[in-house]
């Protein structure tokens, strides 16, 4: 049976940590940095969406269609929530905006997992640490989120107790996780695809 599931990338928020600046949009190696986390998960899924609250026509470029919190300042639980409200699918597939190092892999645990249970949201653990936005939620999730939102709460984590979200663990793969929250970390992966482009230019040199 195939079953429709959507994705989106979380793009909302102040970037407090980054000096204010939007942080989906910055440029790493050329390319804004929401992209590298939505070519990966595009392929995946049946529409992907982008959650973001400014700069949309800058989103919008992208060719990916773009959706506004319906209500702003309720940090990524309101960015989902807007998502949820407007999907068909009964499934969708949630990532941060500062991921460019995650690769494809956990989405299949994950998937398998949360059909195998009656939660309605599952997240990653890489080992060392819960992942609260490398997520799958139901649409079933609404519902909770929406009672949620209403009595003022905003926490992932204390959603993700209330409606008792299932734990994935998928270990060995912290490096995949790698935010970008702040300008250091910016700057460290941009050192990190210089890195990693110059070890490919030796490996093509010897061919
Ligand atoms: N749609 C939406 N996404 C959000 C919102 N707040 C945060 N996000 C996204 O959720 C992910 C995690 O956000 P954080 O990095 O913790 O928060 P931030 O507001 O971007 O950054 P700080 O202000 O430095 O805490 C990122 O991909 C953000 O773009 C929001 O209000 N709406």
């Amino acid at each position: 049976m195939q079953i429709d599931i959507d994705g989106v990338i979380l793009c909302g928020g102040q970037g407090k940590r980054m000096g204010g600046k939007e942080k989906g949009l910055l440029l790493l190696k050329g390319k804004p940095l929401f992209v590298y986390a939505a070519e990966k998960l595009a392929p995946r899924v049946k529409t992907l969406w982008i959650s973001a609250n400014r700069f949309l026509d800058e989103y919008a470029k992208y060719g990916w269609p773009v959706i506004k919190d319906c209500v702003e300042k309720l940090g990524p639980l309101g960015g989902i929530y807007s998502v949820l409200l407007q999907i068909q699918s009964p499934l969708l597939f949630v990532l941060p905006c500062d991921c460019p190092f995650f690769e494809v892999g956990w989405e299949k645990v994950i998937l398998e997992k949360l059909l195998s249970s009656s939660a309605s949201v599952a997240y990653i653990s890489d080992g060392q640490k819960e992942q609260f936005l490398f997520a799958l939620f139901k649409k079933s999730a609404l519902s909770p989120l929406e009672e949620y939102l209403l009595s003022g709460q905003r926490q992932v984590e204390g959603f993700y107790r209330k409606v008792a979200a299932l734990n994935v663990n998928w270990a060995d793969a912290s490096q995949r996780f790698f935010n970008i929250n702040t300008l250091e970390a910016f700057e460290e992966a941009n050192k990190m695809f210089d890195w990693m482009d110059k070890k490919l230019s030796e490996c093509k040199n010897k061919l």
